[in-house]
């Protein structure tokens, strides 16, 4: 090991340790990933290195930036040679887990923005298999565009369809030359939204209807759901981790142990992506949708439940909620009790998964903050919340009075100002926190509380206004009995 008190960086690091750590960067390139994110480097790109360690995969992956300033850890990444260190922490059926790895699967980095033509070329690699992505919900998305030849494609969808269009050519149509298609975007049934992106730009671009036949017929867009948190360079640790570890990594990468796969698709492509096969949480499934209202509605809903409340209440992490007793078991209650009932999945199953959920919650390596959580927390309220109160009401003709608690919740919390350009609430102690939502949403509960305050609107009033918005429903929630009532006691003792 260097001298402890000035690590070193990890190339040298890497140069100098060669004989005990491993490398899979030689291999030909099996996959495209377009996304450097912490998720796929704490997800995807683990699995690969995974693989091939076992000798399964024996493919490496060539990394793109999705979008143009995305650029600086591109750049970082270069610098390391492709090479980053992945910490998984956390807790493991009761068991403290520290595992610390260099991950070696990147062959190639690659920014499609300044090497536009060398981007186009990897499509023409005959052993490539596979096209991985994540760019946030927010890049999954169209966006049309005039596609001018040699110029590089802005979005996600339009730089694939690009890219599959030249391997179409350089092959003349091989149809055994379509790849797999994996998008991790946490949308519902993201691989047929891609492809119908791609078909859509096709179309625009007026692509030869063979080449459409092509995409539809010879590659497989899956559908996928990933599940694993990612909490990326831990600011506060690094700089003792390097002295211990004795290199410097500007890519280090965070995860807890947990990770979890469902991919929609033939179990025989485990044959070709061996990931079941090397030992991963992988599930083929025939069809997603069980497992994505498991997650949606347990985990995601837990977070979107405690989010409001515990911001109000003064705690900033999901870990400080799960270490107070009775807020700890306020969110057990309401799984239990409420979320769980509600939906339409064996019990017993549906009780170990939420279990494993507060295990993963308690994670003491986790700093995950209930500010970024709260991120758009209405459309989130919207999908991870309100099946429950819906579907809890259709059972049993009442409503979940914790979840209806964590509306009040979520309607106090949305008591904002405009301060310059944010906008701002108050904890129940006073302290101010910053809300991030469509400008539109922002504005429009702005001036409901405004309105209030100036006494030209009553709180029932303002709690009407707010389930009777259409945008952010897509129904009138007024509808659903004893709701707007339930809403104002909790809120009336909240405000
Ligand atoms: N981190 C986790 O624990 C976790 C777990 C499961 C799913 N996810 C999903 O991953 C996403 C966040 O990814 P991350 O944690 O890697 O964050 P990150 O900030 O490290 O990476 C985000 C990636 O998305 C790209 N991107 C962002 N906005 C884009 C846009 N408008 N168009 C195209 N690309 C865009 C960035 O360039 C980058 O590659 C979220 O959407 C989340 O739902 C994250
Ligand atoms: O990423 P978001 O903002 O959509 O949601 C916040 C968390 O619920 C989410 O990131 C989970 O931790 C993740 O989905 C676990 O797989």
């Amino acid at each position: 090991m260097n001298n402890i008190h000035s690590p070193s960086n990890l190339l040298q690091y890497k140069r100098e340790n060669v004989i005990t750590e491993y490398s899979g960067q030689d291999y030909p390139v099996k996959v495209l990933q377009i996304g450097e994110g912490n998720f796929l480097r704490g997800f995807f790109d683990w699995m690969i290195h995974e693989c091939n360690k076992q000798g399964n995969f024996q493919g490496s992956i060539v990394v793109t930036q999705p979008r143009s300033s995305g650029k600086a850890m591109i750049e970082k990444l270069a610098q390391q040679d492709g090479l980053y260190t992945l910490l998984i922490r956390g807790l493991q059926n009761g068991e403290k887990i520290e595992h610390k790895e260099i991950i070696s699967v990147f062959s190639r980095v690659l920014n499609p923005y300044e090497e536009w033509q060398a981007f186009l070329e990897i499509a023409c690699s005959p052993t490539l298999e596979f096209i991985v992505s994540n760019t946030t919900e927010a890049g999954l998305s169209y966006q049309a565009y005039t596609w001018k030849e040699g110029e590089p494609i802005a979005s996600f969808p339009g730089k694939l369809t690009a890219f599959l269009y030249k391997r179409y050519t350089h092959f003349n149509g091989d149809q055994t030359k379509g790849l797999v298609i994996l998008p991790c975007e946490l949308l519902d049934r993201n691989g047929d939204l891609l492809k119908q992106y791609v078909l859509q730009h096709s179309k625009d671009w007026r692509l030869p209807s063979d080449f459409m036949d092509w995409v539809e017929r010879d590659n497989l867009f899956l559908n996928s759901l990933v599940d694993r948190i990612v909490t990326g360079y831990p600011k506060k640790e690094s700089e003792s981790l390097f002295v211990e570890w004795g290199y410097k990594d500007l890519l280090l990468n965070t995860a807890e142990p947990y990770h979890f796969w469902a991919i929609e698709g033939d179990p025989e492509l485990d044959q070709k992506l061996p990931l079941k096969k090397s030992g991963l949480n992988i599930e083929w499934v025939q069809d997603l949708t069980p497992y994505q209202v498991r997650k949606v509605r347990i985990l995601n809903g837990s977070h979107t439940f405690i989010a409001p409340l515990g911001i109000l209440y003064g705690i900033d992490t999901v870990g400080e909620w799960m270490c107070q007793v009775e807020t700890h078991r306020f969110l057990r209650e309401t799984v239990e009790q409420e979320i769980i009932p509600s939906l339409e999945f064996d019990r017993k199953e549906m009780m170990n998964y939420a279990e494993n959920v507060f295990e993963r919650f308690m994670n003491p390596f986790v700093q995950h903050r209930l500010e970024d959580i709260s991120l758009n927390s209405i459309s989130k309220f919207k999908v991870r919340l309100l099946p429950t109160i819906e579907a809890f009401y259709e059972k049993n003709h009442g409503l979940p009075d914790n979840v209806v608690r964590a509306f009040a919740a979520l309607i106090r919390f949305y008591q904002i100002e405009k301060v310059k350009q944010n906008y701002v609430g108050k904890r129940f102690n006073g302290e101010p926190y910053f809300v991030q939502e469509h400008e539109q949403t922002l504005s429009f509960i702005c001036e409901q509380w405004s309105l209030y305050k100036k006494k030209e609107l009553s709180l029932q009033n303002l709690i009407e206004q707010f389930l009777g918005n259409q945008l952010f429903w897509g129904k009138d929630l007024n509808q659903i009995e004893g709701l707007s009532s339930s809403i104002y006691n909790h809120l009336k003792e909240m405000i």
